[in-house]
């Protein structure tokens, strides 16, 4: 069935036409310029993110925007959007290449998503960049012969093996990198197999990001930091921030951001399987934050599992984290058993005092997830 309109509407709406058009020639204009921003950057090895500018502007736009009875939480939207797209426009022209004297660069697992990402970076910042897959160890060293950078992005499971194995005849100058989501054992194996420089990169995000603008990559030293220090600046030219990490810390950390939050997501899928849940059903009555939460969910089982499994099964640790869960999951159905609300109220306040300013921080970031969730609905 059409949708009900009068004369006076279509009027009104090709007003809203003309001036959603005008606007497209503005987001042209705007790109163009962001084209030619791309340019000076790559020029001039200005990183891709440039959080004080987007900052004071933000707060411009949002003081003009008051002014003229705008909301500026929706110029603020716009904005932010906008420059998601300017990341990518600005990736295209390339990036300027921090170090000139490497050689070229071999990426073990090359073939591999992570592997892919890191090839087109590099290649994109004007580096030479060799694959090295399953199938290429016959001509591992006429590869390796006057590597400069050598990175490992294979699967956790044999990430130190391949290490311990394979890569201990690099040539000495030669910087020996891994990508792996643990970092203890990967950086011990590369001490022990290669007596040049040493770091261990953590990337926070998966192989699908469109840029590296305002991601995370944890940096856990291994030696000679002096030697490697143009990667470090040339991941802050793709826009990305670094963040210096003890491997062992960081490990545990991911024992609970990683290995625990998969595997009761994991968890919660296999649950709605079990339940046979029809999932059109659960969509139709979800309000966004349940499908929000779906989707983190469903997102899981649309990747490769032997990458899930290999996350969760790299650390012993991660069983004594997801056990303590199950701890306090069982302690939490003890109380909802037993009818006991106010002591449930109780934990409640106190957890979320021990959120403290988080809590309504999150409930802050959240709430614009939720909406755009909402503003993705069709139909
Ligand atoms: O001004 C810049 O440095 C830009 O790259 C442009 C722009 C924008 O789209 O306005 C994009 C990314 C930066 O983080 C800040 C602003």
């Amino acid at each position: 069935m059409n949708e009900k309109t009068t004369a006076d509407l279509e009027k009104l709406r090709d007003l809203i036409d003309g001036v959603d058009q005008q606007l497209l020639h503005l987001l042209r204009k705007r790109l163009d310029l962001v084209a030619q921003v791309g340019a000076v950057k790559h020029a001039a090895g200005v990183p891709i993110y440039a959080p004080q500018r987007e900052a004071s502007m933000l707060a411009k736009r949002r003081d003009e925007a008051q002014k003229m009875n705008v909301s500026p939480q929706l110029i603020e939207d716009i904005l932010r959007r906008l420059m998601r797209e300017s990341y990518l426009n600005e990736k295209d022209v390339g990036f300027k290449q921090v170090k000139h004297d490497l050689g070229h660069i071999v990426v073990v697992g090359g073939e591999g998503q992570l592997g892919q990402l890191f090839t087109q970076m590099l290649t994109l910042s004007g580096y030479q960049v060799k694959s090295l897959d399953k199938n290429d160890w016959h001509r591992a060293n006429t590869l390796f012969d006057g590597a400069g950078l050598v990175i490992v992005t294979v699967p956790i499971k044999v990430t130190c093996s391949v290490i311990r194995e394979h890569l201990t005849n690099l040539p000495q100058t030669c910087i020996l990198a891994d990508l792996t989501s643990i970092k203890e054992q990967p950086v011990d194996a590369m001490l022990d197999a290669h007596k040049g420089p040493v770091v261990g990169l953590h990337p926070m995000f998966g192989p699908d990001v469109g840029s590296l603008a305002k991601q995370v990559i944890v940096v856990c030293h291994g030696r000679h930091s002096e030697a490697y220090q143009w990667l470090l600046d040339q991941i802050v030219i793709w826009g990305a921030r670094t963040v210096e990490a003890e491997p062992v810390k960081h490990d545990k950390a991911m024992q609970l951001v990683q290995a625990m939050r998969h595997f009761s997501s994991f968890v919660y899928g296999m649950n709605l399987c079990e339940e046979q849940a029809d999932i059109d059903t659960l969509l139709q009555f979800s309000s966004p934050i349940y499908r929000l939460e779906l989707a983190m969910v469903g997102r899981l089982f649309a990747q490769d599992p032997e990458l899930y499994a290999d996350i969760i099964f790299a650390q012993q640790g991660s069983q004594d984290a997801i056990s303590d869960y199950l701890d306090n999951y069982r302690n939490a159905l003890a109380l909802l058993k037993s009818g006991d609300r106010s002591t449930f109220v109780e934990e409640f306040k106190r957890v979320a005092k021990w959120f403290g300013d988080f809590a309504p921080q999150f409930q802050h970031e959240s709430r614009a997830m939720l909406q755009s969730v909402n503003d993705m609905k069709a139909g």
